[in-house]
């Protein structure tokens, strides 16, 4: 059995489905410089909570920058989505709305981003690239997109800007095509995280991450469809809810959430609970995207007695960062390889409000490795307490179930 969140759609009901979403990594570093001795006591989980060399700077325009460029990518989303379910049961197993608002995501994010960043060389590491979108057929999806992007930029304050071409939506799409790797900075995109929950009308995310010599230095979440309020011990319809929150963390600066509509942040933590009993776990909605046999064996040999909650998209992370939940665990079917656009901004949003995000052999994610997370299995997040049980009851798990993986 297991609880879902959705936004649009069903009244939840305790104890049968809540769907969300999110994800999230680390680094690698122990951030003690007095003393090496030490570091080599330190258990892998505990080094993937600490920052890494850079560390002191600030990136206090970046992230003003990607909140903006974020918002804006979630205003268009929004707007596409909200078409989407006003249409009929036909078009809704059509792909198309989908594809406009993620090429639309991208296109905005990655001309906000060079626009309100001159000074500093662009690079952007992101999911889509325009190469379907050149060819013929896909005209009048083009030009769909370049008004969307248009539309956006009109009414929420860039109306000063002149209009975006067909071609100028092109390029700033490919200007996505960077391979990131560990130097130098590099912008991390998914335009839209969860696109099945995108297109059923519930959880998904504009997630954007900045990294710095391989290392993510600040990453923002914006998710149109999350409940402001708790999604914890939720039991009744959301739609009831105010939705859309935006979460961004700085390298030891912290991790805020304030709504979508420009409230004030407040500051947000993961969940304190130590005991395994009283934690709740998310994983994600789609069972073809992480094993939840494996899941359920995990959280029955640590004694979880709460059903999943299962979410699409990163939005997990944003929930688990703020306590919603204790526990999100990841295990995609044996061949899938991570993108490091679907783990860099939920990473630093759990991992600035405390959290810890590792492989399911404990060891941190990295990001510098390129467009793909080389990792062990799956990905575990929790907080500091329940990350020695949490990673014992993986590691026995997976070896029972070694045969299926
Ligand atoms: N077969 C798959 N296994 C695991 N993840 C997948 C798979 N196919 C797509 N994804 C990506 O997993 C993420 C969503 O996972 P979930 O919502 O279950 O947490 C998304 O990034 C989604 O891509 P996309 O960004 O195109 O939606
Ligand atoms: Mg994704
Ligand atoms: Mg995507
Ligand atoms: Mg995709």
């Amino acid at each position: 059995m297991s609880a879902s969140i959705g936004h649009s759609s069903t009244p939840l009901t305790r104890g049968v489905l809540l769907h969300i979403n999110a994800t999230k990594p680390a680094h690698s570093k122990p951030h003690f410089p007095f003393l090496f001795s030490v570091s080599y006591s330190i258990p892998n989980y505990l080094r993937a909570s600490r920052r890494g060399a850079v560390a002191s700077m600030s990136y206090d325009k970046q992230l003003a920058a990607a909140k903006k460029a974020a918002s804006l990518a979630a205003r268009l989303c929004q707007k596409v989505q909200t078409a989407l379910l006003q249409s009929d049961v036909h078009s809704k197993s059509d792909k198309s709305p989908v594809t406009v608002a993620d090429y639309g995501s991208q296109a905005l994010v990655s001309f906000i981003l060079e626009k309100e960043l001159p000074s500093i060389p662009f690079s952007l590491v992101a999911e889509e690239d325009s190469e379907d979108l050149r060819k013929e057929e896909s005209r009048e999806t083009l030009h769909r997109i370049t008004e969307l992007v248009n539309e956006t930029l009109a009414s929420h304050g860039m109306g000063d800007i002149s209009p975006l071409s067909d071609e100028d939506v092109l390029i700033a799409i490919d200007k996505g095509k960077s391979e990131g790797g560990p130097h130098g900075l590099h912008w991390v995109l998914d335009p839209i995280d969860g696109t099945k929950g995108f297109l059923r009308g519930d959880q998904y995310a504009t997630a954007l991450a900045l990294l710095d010599e391989g290392k993510v230095v600040l990453g923002v979440l914006a998710c149109p469809n999350l409940p402001l309020a708790s999604i914890a011990r939720r039991d009744q319809s959301i739609s009831e809810d105010k939705a859309g929150c935006l979460f961004f963390a700085q390298v030891d600066a912290g991790t805020y959430m304030q709504s979508l509509d420009g409230s004030p942040p407040t500051k947000v933590h993961v969940s304190a609970i130590e005991n395994p009993e009283e934690a709740s776990f998310f994983e994600s909605f789609e069972a073809a995207h992480s094993l939840h046999d494996l899941s359920s064996l995990i959280a029955k040999k640590l004694g979880v007695k709460a059903p999943p909650v299962r979410i699409d998209s990163q939005a997990k992370y944003g929930a688990l960062s703020r306590g919603d939940g204790a526990i999100y665990l990841r295990f995609p079917h044996k061949g899938y390889r991570e993108k490091i656009w679907d783990h860099a901004a939920g990473y630093m949003v759990v991992a600035e409000a405390g959290g810890v995000v590792t492989d399911a052999a404990g060891n941190p994610l990295d990001f510098s490795k390129g467009r793909y997370l080389d990792l062990d299995t799956g990905i575990i997040v929790t907080n500091q307490k329940l990350m020695p049980a949490l990673l014992k009851a993986v590691q026995e798990s997976i070896k029972e179930k070694s045969s299926s993986l």
